[in-house]
């Protein structure tokens, strides 16, 4: 992303009824936004219109993560690159992966502690697991842009960090809702919070503490 990307005019509906804005949101080239706000506010409904908007330009995390469970992690995470290869390619990796895909993409599952599941279908990985699946499979769109749905809230204190730290430093920019206030204030340079559908704050991290993120809880 080298412009800034101007979102305006997003609303969000369920059954008719508007849970989202209308609202606009300006994302400069290496923001690192965090959504934050209390269950219900609109995040997952945020970030859904995020990605209707910039589409296969973002590499994705949603909150129920999209994996494939008859297939191994491997191919949950090479499906990320389906699109950069033919038909034929794509065929032959569902029966015999290629050396270097295999390598490519054991060593983003070893970033993420789980490397020994590469053959493991989905369907028998723990919660945590499936999620750092997920984030595999972003990892390997190789994006500049992230959009993740609460992309650590499985994952144990140390890993959900190491996890953070990754995306923080694999993606220019990013957007990433969080429910999690410490870990937003820790791995963001931007937060935005939302409260009620709509944009309730709109700060530099560094200006922020969690006493000052705490409202939007109320
Ligand atoms: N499938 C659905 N059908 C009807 N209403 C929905 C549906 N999904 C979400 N909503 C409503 O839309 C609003 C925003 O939900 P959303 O999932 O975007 O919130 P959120 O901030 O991501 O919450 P959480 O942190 O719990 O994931 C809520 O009031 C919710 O009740």
């Amino acid at each position: 992303m080298k412009a800034p990307l101007e979102l305006d005019g997003l609303s969000g509906y369920f059954g008719g009824q508007r849970v989202l804005g209308p609202l606009s949101l300006s994302v400069a080239p290496g923001d690192k936004i965090a959504l934050v706000g209390k269950s219900g506010a609109g995040k997952s409904t945020l970030i859904r219109l995020i990605h209707d908007r910039v589409g296969d330009e973002a590499a994705l995390v949603p909150q129920e993560l999209g994996l494939v469970n008859a297939l191994p992690v491997f191919h949950n995470v090479f499906m990320a690159r389906l699109e950069q290869h033919n038909a034929l390619y794509n065929l032959a990796t569902l029966i015999r992966p290629f050396k270097a895909d295999r390598e490519a993409v054991t060593a983003i599952l070893g970033e993420l502690d789980m490397s020994d599941k590469l053959w493991s279908p989905a369907a028998r990985l723990s919660g945590g697991q499936r999620q750092r699946a997920a984030i595999g499979r972003a990892l390997y769109r190789n994006a500049d842009m992230l959009l993740a749905d609460e992309p650590v809230s499985a994952l144990d204190g140390p890993l959900a960090h190491k996890v953070m730290a990754l995306l923080r430093d694999r993606f220019n920019t990013s957007i990433v809702a969080l429910h999690d206030v410490e870990l937003a204030l820790a791995y963001s340079n931007r937060i935005v919070g939302i409260q009620d559908g709509k944009i309730a704050l709109d700060e530099p991290s560094q200006s922020l503490t969690a006493a000052d993120i705490r409202p939007l809880y109320d």
